[in-house]
């Protein structure tokens, strides 16, 4: 069951990492398989049994709701620095050549690391602390355990990544000592008909990294572009899953065996929609080498490099906020 196309009346597979989890053999083979047919394939997938714990998801739902309908100004007060860490008001991602910035806002957190780490004196960039609300600690500890709860999730897909193309279990951890892991609290406000089909939550787009775990709601949104029929299909919110996709460094890694798939979001459910994505990314200085999967020289695709270099180009172009910074600097 676990692999089928279908299973619960989505159009995407669905993958139990419980098995896993629990450290039987046979489930890593059987689990590994369906990565790899889902990553070849459409590019995304739900797990079930993933591990996060119901009451941290609850109550890092419960604390962006409460960030999010706090006045504009107050939300300013954390607005998004060149760490990219911060709030980001309507209209600061503007996606590819997307007409129209997206109709969303967010929090972004990463790695908690003190300014007297040798990383950040050294001035690698996306690095240093996060940029907390100083009077919020319940949001500050909410969303520390769920980034550390969904890191962990992380992993154990990437163990399961790792043997679907091939590698030991343990060939991620070493290029995920210090990760670049980012994770989103997104608030999309109910989309007015009238703002036309050109508008977005979030326009079409492929994630920059290795792997994204998104928790949404139940009002769905998301739709996934499924490449061999061309037609956009909605990835339904499944109680209790995650929907987990390629990004574009694992594609690149993998030399485009695995896809990483353009999707989007439009939230016209007419409530207000909320999800937290993931971005679940290497070192800044993981070297991205097809050749770790076995692919010869003179077939790999693109050119060396490493998983900071390309997500902070990626970070560089989508956001309208760096240039401002840039100027401003
Ligand atoms: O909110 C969602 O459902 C998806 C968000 C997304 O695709 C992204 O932030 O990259
Ligand atoms: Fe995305």
């Amino acid at each position: 069951m676990q692999s089928l196309p279908g299973a619960g009346g989505s159009e995407l597979p669905i993958i139990d990492l419980g098995g896993v989890r629990r450290g039987d053999r046979a489930a890593m083979s059987r689990t590994a398989a369906a990565i790899r047919s889902a990553c070849t394939g459409v590019g995304f997938f739900y797990v079930t049994h993933h591990g996060v714990p119901d009451a941290v998801i609850a109550e890092a739902v419960a604390q962006a709701r409460a960030f999010f309908a706090l006045p504009l100004e107050r939300k300013r007060e954390v607005s998004v620095n060149a760490r990219h860490r911060g709030f980001n008001a309507l209209g600061d991602a503007l996606m590819y050549e997307a007409k129209r910035p997206d109709h969303k806002e967010f929090y972004s957190m990463g790695l908690e690391l003190p300014e007297d780490d040798p990383d950040v004196v050294a001035g690698e960039p996306l690095r240093g602390p996060n940029n907390w609300p100083k009077d919020r600690p319940a949001f500050r500890a909410a969303l520390t355990a769920y980034y550390d709860a969904m890191g962990a999730c992380g992993a154990e897909l990437l163990r399961c990544v790792a043997v679907s193309l091939g590698r030991p279990e343990d060939f991620f951890a070493s290029r995920y000592r210090k990760r670049l892991q980012r994770t989103q609290i997104i608030y999309y406000p109910p989309q007015p008909p009238e703002l036309g089909d050109d508008q977005f939550g979030v326009a079409p787009h492929s994630d920059f990294g290795c792997i994204t775990l998104l928790w949404q709601d139940q009002n769905g949104g998301l739709e996934v572009l499924e490449r061999s029929s061309r037609r956009w299909i909605p990835a339904q919110p499944i109680p209790g899953t995650l929907v987990v996709n390629v990004g574009d460094l694992l594609e690149r890694w993998t030399n485009n065996l695995y896809a990483s798939t353009p999707h989007r979001v439009v939230n016209r459910s007419g409530r207000e929609r909320y999800s937290i994505a993931t971005f679940y990314d290497p070192d800044f200085k993981a070297v991205i080498d097809p050749r770790d999967f076995g692919v010869a020289p003179e077939d790999i695709r693109t050119t060396p490099t490493t998983a900071g270099a390309h997500i902070l180009g990626r970070i560089e172009k989508s956001f309208g906020y760096r240039k401002k910074l840039k100027e401003t600097a």
